[in-house]
């Protein structure tokens, strides 16, 4: 059974509609990712699976239960966010036992028991007694999501929690969020618009456009298959580039508007005109090299490697090496990329 079942949900503000009919199930213990851009929707249909928010139209199961009628508190889920708003004249212990409290879950040694164990796994047990303002941004985070634990709800909810911490914190919590989902096995939905922040926690992603779903998938397939020239230039930013696709001498061969060629796998089938997809990582740069010829038009250094921006047929073309390979501007080199790497896609 499915532990979410979102069905045909549609949203409006007032005469601006939001979420254009989302359907979507979520296996019991499955860490699902919302992921897209600011403004798709992402945060409004998670309020939506919370009962923050009303549908205009549709309906929300958790477990087999239609709760779309129903209050946040009867569904059984916790939701963390961006602001983790802690109590801040509680202790960290009293502000991870408040929903215990609100809900009227347990006994006072019960309820105690509950907290201690939230707060082993978020590793904050030595600090229960301190107040929020005597801890660091990344133990608060912790805190906050030790209250959204505490209760084991059927679903838990998180709305970019990361996103306020610098980004060495925020890896370790990446880290820390999966070994807790995989010791605590809940259902999660989380949103981010960051798409490593999806691909590196999710089993599987879920891409939102313009409040519908682009596409969904595990991490692999969404990185490797996309379908969309939106799946592909949102996940690993590819370059996307017009082409025709012709029958060379070797196979087909997508042409591109100066009348260069570039190599495709024989099984692709499309004849005619197509978006090409070329992913920044997977292009190769060689002065001699015999596929392509492109322009550098600029080189931007990041440290462990190289982007090359570079002109193929009057578009920009963004290309990711080593940092040791070194070009200068107004040279002519040559692409190469792996067939099987590129993606043709309907124009
Ligand atoms: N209460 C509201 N009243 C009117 N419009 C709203 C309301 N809440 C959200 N919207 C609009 O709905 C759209 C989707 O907002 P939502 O917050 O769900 O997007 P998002 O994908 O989560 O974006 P972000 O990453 O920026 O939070 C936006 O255009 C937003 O302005």
């Amino acid at each position: 059974m499915a532990n979410v079942r979102l069905s045909s949900i549609k949203k409006s503000f007032g005469k601006t509609d939001v979420l254009h009919g989302i359907s979507l199930d979520v296996a019991s213990g499955e860490f699902i990712s919302l992921l897209g851009a600011s403004g798709c929707g992402k945060t409004t249909l998670l309020r939506i699976v919370a009962g923050l928010e009303s549908v205009t139209a549709g309906g929300v199961e958790i477990e087999g239960v239609d709760v779309t009628r129903l209050p946040p508190e009867k569904r059984d889920i916790a939701m963390m966010f961006q602001s983790y708003a802690l109590l801040p004249h509680l202790s960290v212990s009293e502000n991870v036992r408040f929903p215990l409290r609100m809900r009227g879950i347990g006994s006072r040694e019960e309820q105690a028991e509950k907290v201690a164990a939230a707060l082993e796994t978020v590793q904050l047990d030595h600090l229960a007694d301190r107040r929020p303002r005597q801890l660091s941004g990344g133990q608060q985070q912790r805190v906050a999501l030790a209250r959204a634990i505490v209760s084991r709800p059927k679903v838990l909810l998180l709305d970019e929690p990361l996103s306020n911490l610098d980004a060495r914190l925020r890896e370790d919590m990446q880290v820390e969020l999966i070994e807790i989902h995989q010791r605590l096995g809940l259902t999660t939905i989380f949103v981010t618009h960051d798409q490593e922040e999806a691909l590196s926690l999710s089993d599987r992603i879920v891409l939102l456009n313009g409040g519908k779903i682009e596409q969904e998938g595990t991490p692999a397939e969404i990185y490797s298959q996309p379908e969309t020239g939106f799946a592909s230039n949102f996940i690993g930013s590819a370059n996307l580039l017009p082409a025709e696709i012709i029958d060379g001498e070797t196979g087909p061969v997508a042409k591109f508007s100066d009348g260069q060629t570039l190599q495709l796998a024989l099984e692709v089938s499309a004849r005619g005109p197509v978006t090409i997809a070329l992913r920044q990582e997977d292009l190769s740069l060689d002065a001699n090299g015999d596929g392509p010829k492109a322009k550098v038009r600029t080189r931007v250094f990041l440290g462990a490697r190289n982007r090359y921006v570079l002109g193929l047929a009057g578009e920009p073309l963004r290309a990711l090496t080593a940092n040791d390979v070194e070009f200068s501007a107004g040279q002519s080199v040559g692409l190469s990329i792996d067939p099987q790497r590129i993606r043709v896609l309907p124009r």
